[in-house]
């Protein structure tokens, strides 16, 4: 059977899009590393749309429009798991009631009821006595969200969705625009198209900016001895709610953290918890506590999903659900599948789609429309209808209009870099991170000299002379794009050099470090000698891309490994950035008309009379060179062949 698409991660959203493919015809394969740590078990549960109080307009309708799915959905789902004993989701349209403790101004609210002190304790004896009044919801409402996801898992076993647990995606392969495979720890697996669902850990694959939000959590029992359940509906507090579940459990949450993956709950979010909840229905006071677990929200900056295409053909993204994953599970799955199998894009589709943060990246642009041809002074109308049309340059799922990147060291000043990067066109600028990390002669103030809500960082590990060095500060590097604004820059250029003469990598240990830095999450960029195999090896691991030197480092030689860069190329299925050793727009121009996907050139720019002048012709040249390789070169021969046509000559 042939994987029509590869689900990444197994939570309520790559399960519920696992369903909804097959039931379209797709053959489908969910890898999740670890089923039982999805945040979709420890939700609590609540289809809050409107007791939310969602700000913003799209969400609100994608929130709604799943709520209003809910119904059939899950009665779909029982019918799929009929008979096997598993078919009830706990959904439960109770409504939500949203008790405050101060008079609010306005009472207009359309979809909601105000209830003064009296209708509120007539619709829920027991309240808090300081409660003043409250909002009701009665269109919101829960599901048991433990229930629904084994439900969901029984519906695509029954399927034929194939699920398997305890795979770790470590890598997602691309070439031009294409996922072609995701590196595993059990291998390789390929499909047709890929959907990243990998919840709060996404950002350890690709640079989207998701992060994980803790919330802890707990769970009491209706003791025994009352025998109708005290509360039938949700209550929503100011940073608590109790969901009550048919079952007699009451589910209380939760804390919204931001310690990244810092497990464990704590006394401190599990007293807030309590006396929070005490104070909204006192009598819990007395309730036997059941269960203690935390969890670990998507949260994007602006906390709406990331759900639609990348910039791969066949890569679409449904993630960062923060807090309204369990809700919002039935319309990403139809949205999703219907973008996938159908290629149909619901217009709301826009509103969620990863590009509002990309400041470097557009998915629009051809790239080669960045640096202004040329002209003698004539402006040329018809020059953009020559424009080869070509695909941006995607490393690691993120797209960049420019193909040259650059670097920070041996400029005269600080200014002339600033310049330089500018006039290069450059959307990557290398850093060394040690050299930053202890203020090194030259390196002063650096990293606050660009501007990196323009310029993607790529720190460097130059200075490292052995795997583990590299290691280590390539982690440092990250911290760095981090403290610099770039919260999901995960790359690395990886240099492991020990010999300072030739300044010629080590391939064992970059390899050594390449493979660690894959597994920790890095997008790795490592920097080689023009070794074919060596290049595979990296690729093979999971590397972003492979960065072969024209000749060493800071030379200017100029294209001394032509024969061996071009068997990289050949073979690569990840870009092949030429690094290191060009010495002048030629031989930048050369070595993209070979076919390189990119290049770096720091020397040849920061040592040149005027820095600035030759970043621009760089700049060119890169440009030319990609346009002339998307051109195709004529032919070469052995002799003549004139120009002018042979037939028609006068003869003598
Ligand atoms: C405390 C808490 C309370 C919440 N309450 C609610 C609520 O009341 N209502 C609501 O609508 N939402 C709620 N949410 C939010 C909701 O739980 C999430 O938005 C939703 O579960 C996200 O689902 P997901 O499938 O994207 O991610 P997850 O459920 O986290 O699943 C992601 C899966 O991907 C796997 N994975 C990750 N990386 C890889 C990899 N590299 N390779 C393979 N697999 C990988 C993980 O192991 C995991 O199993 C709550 C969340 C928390 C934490
Ligand atoms: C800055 C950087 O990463 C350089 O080490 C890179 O290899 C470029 O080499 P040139 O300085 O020869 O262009």
């Amino acid at each position: 059977m042939t994987n029509d698409v590869l689900i990444i991660g197994g939570g309520i959203i790559g399960l519920a899009c696992g369903v909804e493919l097959r039931l379209r015809g797709a053959n489908v394969t969910v890898l999740c590393r670890d089923f039982t740590a999805a945040a979709s078990h420890a939700a609590a549960g609540m289809l809050a749309p409107d007791a939310e109080n969602i700000p913003n307009e799209a969400m609100l309708d994608l929130c709604r429009r799943s709520r209003n799915l809910y119904l059939d959905w899950t009665q779909k789902l029982a019918e799929l798991t009929t008979g096997k004993d598993l078919n009830n989701t706990g959904y439960w349209s109770c409504g939500i009631l949203a008790p405050v403790y101060q008079q609010p101004k306005d009472t207009g609210d359309k979809t909601a009821y105000w209830l003064d002190q009296d209708a509120i304790n007539q619709y829920q004896p027991g309240l808090g006595a300081d409660v003043v009044g409250g909002w009701w919801y009665p269109e919101d409402g829960q599901v048991d969200n433990r229930a629904l996801i084994k439900v969901l898992r029984t519906a695509a076993d029954s399927l034929g969705v194939v699920f398997q647990d305890g795979i770790t995606v470590a890598a997602i392969s691309q070439q031009q625009g294409k996922v072609i495979g995701v590196q595993t720890n059990t291998g390789l697996f390929r499909a047709d198209h890929y959907l990243l669902t990998a919840g709060a850990w996404v950002n350890q694959l690709l640079p989207l900016p998701v992060r994980p939000r803790k919330g802890q959590m707990l769970s009491l029992r209706v003791p025994d001895f009352l025998t109708e359940l005290p509360l039938t509906r949700v209550l929503f507090g100011e940073n608590i709610y109790i969901v009550p579940r048919r079952n007699r459990s009451i589910i209380i949450g939760a804390t919204s953290e931001d310690v990244g993956f810092t497990a464990d709950n704590t006394p401190g979010g599990i007293q807030n918890l309590l006396q929070s909840a005490i104070r909204l229905y006192p009598q819990l006071e007395n309730y036997p506590i059941q269960e203690l677990w935390w969890g670990f929200r998507p949260a994007t900056p602006d906390e709406l999903p990331i759900l639609g295409h990348s910039d791969c053909d066949n890569l679409t993204f449904a993630t960062g659900h923060h807090r309204n994953g369990i809700l919002l599970a039935p319309i990403t799955a139809t949205l999703i599948a219907d973008l996938i199998c159908e290629q149909k894009a619901d217009p709301l589709l826009a509103n969620f789609h990863y590009s509002r943060f990309s400041t470097v990246s557009s998915t629009t642009t051809p790239m080669l429309i960045h640096a202004t041809p040329a002209t003698n002074g004539h402006r040329n109308p018809e020059i953009s209808d020559l424009i080869v049309p070509d695909s941006p340059l995607i490393i690691a799922g993120k797209s960049f209009k420019s193909r040259l990147m650059t670097g920070t060291g041996k400029y005269r000043n600080i200014q002339e870099m600033q310049q330089s990067v500018t006039a290069s066109g450059c959307q990557i600028v290398t850093v060394a991170v040690r050299r930053v990390q202890t203020n090194a002669p030259g390196h002063e103030g650096l990293a606050e000299a660009l501007d990196w809500s323009k310029i993607w960082m790529l720190p460097n590990t130059a200075g490292c002379q052995t795997a583990e060095e590299a290691i280590r500060v390539a982690r440092l590097g990250r911290e760095m794009a981090k403290l610099l604004g770039q919260e999901d820059n995960n790359f690395v250029k990886l240099e492991v050099i020990p010999d300072a003469k030739y300044l010629l990598p080590d391939p064992i240990g970059t390899l050594q470090a390449a493979e660690q830095l894959v597994k920790e999450g890095f997008a790795v960029l490592p920097y080689i000698n023009a070794d074919p195999m060596l290049a595979k090896r990296l690729e093979e691991v999971g590397c972003a891309t492979v960065m072969p030197l024209a000749a060493p480092i800071g030379s200017g030689q100029g294209l001394k490994t032509t024969a061996n860069i071009q068997i990289i190329i050949e073979n690569a299925n990840i870009p092949v950035v030429v690094d290191a050793g060009i010495g002048a727009p030629s031989e930048a121009a050369e070595a993209m008309e070979l076919g390189a996907d990119a290049l770096l050139i720091n020397s040849a720019i920061a040592l040149a009379e005027n820095a600035p002048a030759m970043a621009y012709a760089m700049n060119l040249a890169t440009v030319a060179g990609r346009m002339a390789y998307l051109a195709g070169r004529m032919p070469m021969k052995n002799y003549a062949s004139a120009s002018s046509p042979l037939t028609g000559t006068i003869t003598g």
